[in-house]
This record gives C-alpha cells, structure tokens and sequence, in this order.
C-alpha cells in the first residue's frame, strides 16, 4: 500500500506518537493541526499496521466482548490513521469551541422552526447527562432510545455517552419482544420512548427487564402518571442543579478505546447480535468521512443534513450525529411520518447540502416520479426524454473525464433544475446511497436527471462506511474507494478476482458485547474484519459488491449462486415487480417469489391490495383490466402471468448456466414490508422470515416433478398456464 497522503508536518509527528491504549490525558485536540489541504481520491492512505501487531499478541488487544473491556487502537503512523483518538466529549467540546454560535438542530414545531446552538446542544446533553445519572445509570449499562428521529433523540444519545452508559438505539419497529432482547442485553438502567405507543411496548416487558429504573417520554403528555416514569421537562430538571463534578469526575476517565455505543444488527442474517463501537470508532470514523468526502467547516459554509433514517442504524447515527458534529453542520428532523411522504416536504423547507437514503428511498422517489412524469403533457414529457438522455451521457462522460456536452446547459435550464428543486436538492451537491444494495436503473435514472447518487458501503461493525464514491471518484455500480487509513482485503479471491471483502482500519469495531464466539467469526487472528460480502477491486481502486456470502444459494447440484444480481434482473425486466426473492439453497432448481408493487397505507406503512398508480398504467398498457394484487397474485391475470413469464424468460436468457435459471416463480398476495416482517428497518429483504412465511408456496416448487430437460410441458402450478421454458 501506498502512502503518499498530503501529509503536513504536524501529520507526520503525530504519526511518532506511541498511542496504544487510547488513553486521553495527553491527547492534542487542538483543530488547527488539522492539515488544510484534503487527499485526492487517487491517494490512498494506508493504516500502518504495527510489526509488534504479531499474530499471537493481537489478538486479545484487538478485540474483546465485555462491555467493560478496552481494546488497542489501530493506530497508523502517517495520515488519517495517525490522527489523535479523541474521546466524544473531546470531540463535542471542540465542535462547541469553534462553532458555539452555530446552529446545530432544527425542528418544526407546528408552522415555526425551532433551533438550538452547539453551545446550548451540549449544555442540554450535559444536563440530560446529569439527570441519567440521578435515576441511576450506571457505567457500561444501557439507556435504550425507541422513538423516531428528533433532538431529544440525539441529547439522550450524547448523554448516555457522556455520563458512562451505552446509547443504545432501538428500532421503533421493533416488537415488545425484541425491545425486551435488545433491553436485556444491554441492561438497559434507562429507557428513552417517544410516544405513548412506544411506551406501551416497554410496559409490556418491564417485568422482564431487571435492570431498568426509569422510563422517560419524550413526545406528548402522558396518558397517566407511573412511578418512574417521566416526561421530558420533568427529566431535565432532575439534573438542572446537579452539581458537575461527578459528571465531570465520569468523563474524566473516559478512554478512546472503551465502548460508549452499542448498535445492534437488524438481524437480517440471524438474532441480533449487540455491536460495541468505542469512542475512537466514532469520532475517528466522523473525522475520516468528513475529510474524506471534503465536507466544508461551519466557519466556511455550513453543511445541512435532513435527519430521517433510523437512528439505531449506524449509517443514520454517523451521517445526522457524528459527521455533522466534526465540522459543525446543521441537522434539521423530518417529521414521523417522512416515510409516508412527509420528507419531500421537509426537503424543500431545508434545502440539505448533503443526503442520504437507503436504496428503498431512491426507489421510491423514482417511483413517484415516475408516475407523475407519466401524467405530464406530450411536449413535457419528450422534453424530459430529451434532457434524460443529454443527463445519462454528459454524467456518465465526467466519468471519464471527458468534456461536457453544449446542450447539457439547456437541459439543465429546463429540466434537471427544476426537479432539484421539486425534491428540495437544489443545493445538494453530496447525494449518497448506502446499507444495502441498490440497482444501476435506479442510479441511471437519478444520473439521467443530473443527480449523482454516489454510493457508500460499509456495515455496523466497521461504524458505517468502509468506501466511499465521490465526485470524482464515480464509476456507476462501484461502492466507491476506501476511506484513506483503512486496508481493504479481498480474501481467497477466484480467477476474477472476487473474494470475501475484509477490513482493517480504526473504524472496525471492539466486539459483539458478550459473543466472544460470534466476535471471533467475524474478526480473524490479524484482527482482519470478514464482512461475509464478495466483491472485487479494479485497477483503479473502485470497489464492486458481487455478492453476500451470507445469502449465497448453493444449490444441490452444488452451483453457488448470488441471488441480488439475478433479482435485479428480473425487477429490472418486469417493472410490475416491486420485490423479488430467488429460492434454491440445497434445492435442484431456482424458484422465485415475487411482489407487485402496491399501495402503502399512510398510518401503518403495511401494503394494501390496490396497485400502485404506475403498477396500474403498466397493466393497462399490457392489456390487463387489473386494480388489486389479489386479481393477479397465484397467476390469476393470464395476461399478467405471460407478461411476468416473459420478462423472466429474457433473464434466463442471459443466464451464466443451466442451474442460474429461474424454473418456476409465483406472485405472492402481499408486497414484502417493515411492518410485515420481511424487509428490516433499512429495507433489506430477511431471507430467513420471508422462507418462514412463505414455507408452503416454497415447498410447492419442489413438490412437483420437475422436467427441466423437457421444461416446454410444464405447467405452472398456480396458474395451469403452459410454462415457456428457453432451455439452450
Ligand atoms: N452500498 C452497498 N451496496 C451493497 N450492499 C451493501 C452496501 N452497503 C451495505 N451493504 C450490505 O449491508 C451489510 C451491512 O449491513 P448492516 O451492518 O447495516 O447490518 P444490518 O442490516 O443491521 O443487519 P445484519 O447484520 O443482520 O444484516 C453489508 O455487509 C453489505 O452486505
């Protein structure tokens, strides 16, 4: 690896400092060692891994599972992974010395926007701090946060922190039993709820929960009053007039190698497992981004970010909390309901200079726009054709350095400004993707539209981001380039040079709190974190996802199969498509399930029967009188069934084998959602739940005997439709 960063001087002696255990006392946080000049995308800064990090001695060092553990930082000599590990107190009191004036949160409350400084943010997470610890919070013990977006959200976070707890998001989808697990695990001394509705979650399992002391509610009045159980006023004035020294005596003591938050996993590939990040995780991870993708200082022109994406999710934590807090931005809260349509809303108000969304949210925009598009006038809509093509080249062009199209300034003018500004991105110049995988149509679309959506990867264990695409580092379907100061290793690569994705960096995280086996799969004796996706790296270090060897089929022929490639395809194909999962794990042939796309109710988020406005069109435009899923699930519209079986057949068509073809498929009564359990709360599918629900129309594929040598007399099952098969 290269090492060939913009290193100042005072970069390289920081490189000479011997900080091995993260203790605080002698730590620089002065932010004018901060180098002015930023990397180039083609410069990669390599972690030095340390000689003395030998086989043997690293290991326990590097890694521990007891909440109260410390872990050896992964310090390099030179570069970004040579900067000084700081605590997040550390941290936020730099933010508040050099941008105190700043704004740091903004709400709405009713039709007026409220904002608070960072100076008053931290005097706030101080105060909560003080309070958490009067109700009895101890050290490395949990403060549980079950509620959606919002200051109170973020205070309680920081103060958890601060007064030596764990912050500890919770997903409000959660069930009363998962909030118990995740509760338990983390021994959650305080728990933090939204709402009434969150509340009653608690309630349910509070005889469960040994641990808990306090309830807090932080939106509404209460319902009824409850020994400990209090609302967000009354719990600030618990610490009001605390003193600070024993607040002050905790951070003292803090370490940037101990754990201050525990992410716990969505659980798309089993039981969620409890992730420890320290404090260098965190702030070090923040610092790395946001140098990384050149994001400008508060004291330059202040970043703003739309704070929406659930907060128990690192990806949402790092980007709204962390990244924000190192340079001093702004993070203004959607409201509850963003998902259900609310966030185009809080988007124009905002106007973000940088935004986030999983690939469900890109999805959902161009399926709105989509139809929208299809409503418009002719005229309009071959303008916008025209434009989409010039958008597609001229991006696609800068790609590859090449120079920009003339009429791209008339498309901008007429078009791509003005559907900025339509979604409130007017001023975004930083579009991000990331938590799972997203599809080049979908990147297409928005690139056809002048808005790069650049891709981050990374997962929980590694504090978010492991790659990033920046501007002028873009290739379309690569996650990006490694964020200087980490190592990439593609492990036991094939003659294409895909492999298993491993990490090194101080990004990687401590260990799963209590798992010391599970910890032990997921880091090797180097301390190497597996992330179980396969991928490979081209000669420009652009970074491609080929796979999740988590979810890889092997077939019983023994064929190994990624499904996402070959689910995109077929989304790709039949756009009536809104989710498809391809079966065949020990199975003889591929199968698939598939939904329609169709409408979301408001309140719950749970699919309905109706088709959604453009599922509805594309039926028309098939010759189907269709409005329900119901009038088309289990092959009931033969035309729609022909529709599907052909658009399946084009993908079989470019099939690598035999075995890749997809042999028998069904449309299921229901699309796949958070509420319903299949999808987790950054949208990516739950194989395990799905093969559970849909255990019988799974068993149905193989139940019959399968000719796939002679598949032309086939019948489909669940239409008695005559299967077209394309066998070569
Ligand atoms: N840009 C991306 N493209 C493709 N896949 C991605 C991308 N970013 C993240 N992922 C996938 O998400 C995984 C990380 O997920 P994350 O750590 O958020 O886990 P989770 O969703 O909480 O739960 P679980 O560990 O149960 O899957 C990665 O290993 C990778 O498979």
């Amino acid at each position: 690896m290269d090492s060939t960063a913009n290193e100042s001087s005072e970069e390289e002696s920081a490189g000479e400092r011997e900080v091995e255990t993260g203790a605080n006392t002698e730590l620089t946080n002065n932010p004018t060692d901060i180098p002015t000049e930023w990397p180039t995308h083609t410069q990669t800064v390599s972690a030095q891994r340390p000689d003395s990090l030998s086989l043997a001695v690293a290991k326990p060092d590097l890694w521990t599972s007891s909440g109260d553990g410390e872990v050896k930082l992964r310090m390099g000599e030179s570069g970004f992974a040579s900067e000084p590990p700081l605590t997040v107190d550390q941290m936020f009191k730099t933010a508040v010395e050099r941008f105190g004036s700043y704004t740091a949160l903004g709400w709405k409350e009713g039709e007026q926007t409220k904002t608070i400084n960072y100076q008053e943010y931290y005097q706030a997470c101080r105060t909560a701090a003080k309070s958490f610890l009067k109700l009895g919070l101890e050290r490395y013990h949990g403060v549980g946060i079950l509620g959606f977006n919002s200051a109170e959200w973020f205070i309680s976070d920081i103060a958890a922190i601060l007064a030596g707890g764990f912050a500890v998001g919770i997903y409000t989808t959660n069930s009363p039993d998962a909030c118990q697990y995740v509760a338990e695990n983390c021994k959650a001394n305080i728990i933090v709820v939204e709402n009434h509705k969150q509340l009653q979650k608690i309630l349910q399992v509070q005889d469960k929960l040994p641990h808990l002391k306090a309830i807090i509610q932080y939106k509404d009045a209460l319902k009824e009053k409850r020994p400990n159980l209090y609302t967000w006023t009354e719990f600030m004035e618990l610490g009001r007039d605390e003193p600070d020294t024993k607040l002050d005596d905790i951070i003292t003591i803090q370490k940037p190698n101990q754990c201050c938050t525990l992410i716990y996993t969505s659980g798309t590939t089993g039981q969620p497992k409890g992730v420890m990040l320290s404090h260098d995780n965190l702030t070090w991870t923040a610092f790395a981004v946001g140098r990384y993708v050149r994001l400008a200082e508060a004291t330059k022109s202040q970043e703003i970010v739309v704070s929406y994406l659930p907060l128990s999710h690192i990806a949402a934590q790092m980007v709204d909390i962390w990244v924000t807090m190192k340079v001093g931005g702004a993070t203004y809260f959607a409201q509850p309901d963003a998902l259900k349509g609310s966030l185009v809303n809080t988007m124009r108000e905002v106007r973000p200079t940088a935004f986030m969304g999983v690939p469900r949210v890109w999805e959902k925009m161009q399926e709105k726009m989509k139809s929208v598009g299809a409503k418009s006038s002719t005229v309009r809509r071959k303008v916008a054709v025209w434009a989409k093509g010039v958008g597609l080249q001229t991006n696609l062009s800068k790609m590859n350095q090449y120079v920009t199209p003339m009429n791209y300034r008339l498309a901008k003018k007429l078009v791509f400004k003005k559907v900025r500004k339509a979604l409130g991105l007017d001023r975004c110049t930083k579009c991000y993707t990331g938590a799972a995988p997203i599809t080049k149509d979908t990147l297409e679309f928005f690139l056809s539209l002048d808005i790069p959506v650049y891709e981050l990867y990374g997962m929980s264990e590694s504090t978010g981001p492991h790659t990033i695409s920046l501007p002028d580092a873009f290739r379309l379907t690569s996650v990006g380039k490694l964020i200087p100061g980490c190592e990439t290793k593609i492990n036991n690569p094939d003659e294409e040079g895909n492999g298993e994705i491993c990490f090194w960096g101080r990004h990687v995280f401590m260990g799963y709190l209590n798992q010391a086996d599970k910890t032990e799969d997921a880091l090797d004796t180097e301390g190497w974190l597996h992330s179980g996706d396969l991928g490979k790296q081209d000669d420009n270090g652009f970074l491609f996802i080929t796979g999740r060897i988590k979810e890889l089929i092997i077939t019983a022929g023994g064929e190994n199969i990624p499904p996402v490639p070959i689910e995109d395809a077929v989304k790709e194909a039949v756009p009536l498509v809104s989710n498809a999962m391809l079966i065949g794990d020990k199975r003889k042939f591929l199968a698939m399930l598939l939904t329609i796309k169709c409408q979301v109710n408001g309140d719950t988020g749970a699919p309905e029967d109706e088709l959604m406005p453009e599922a509805v069109e594309l039926c028309r435009k098939l010759g189907s009188n269709a409005m329900r899923v119901s009038e088309i699930a289990g092959g009931r519209d033969p035309v729609i069934h022909a529709a599907i079986q052909e658009g399946i057949n084009r993908v079989n068509e470019k099939a690598t084998s035999n075995a890749q073809r997809i042999q028998k498929w069904t449309i299921l009564n229901q699309d796949f959602s958070i509420p319903g359990g299949e999808l987790g709360p950054t949208m990516k599918l739950k194989r395990p739940v799905v093969m559970k629900m849909y255990k019988e129309q799974v068993e149905n594929f193989y139940k019959e005997v399968v000719t796939p040598s002679t598949p032309d007399n086939s019948i489909d099952p669940w239409s008695g439709l005559k299967i077209r098969y394309e066998v070569k």
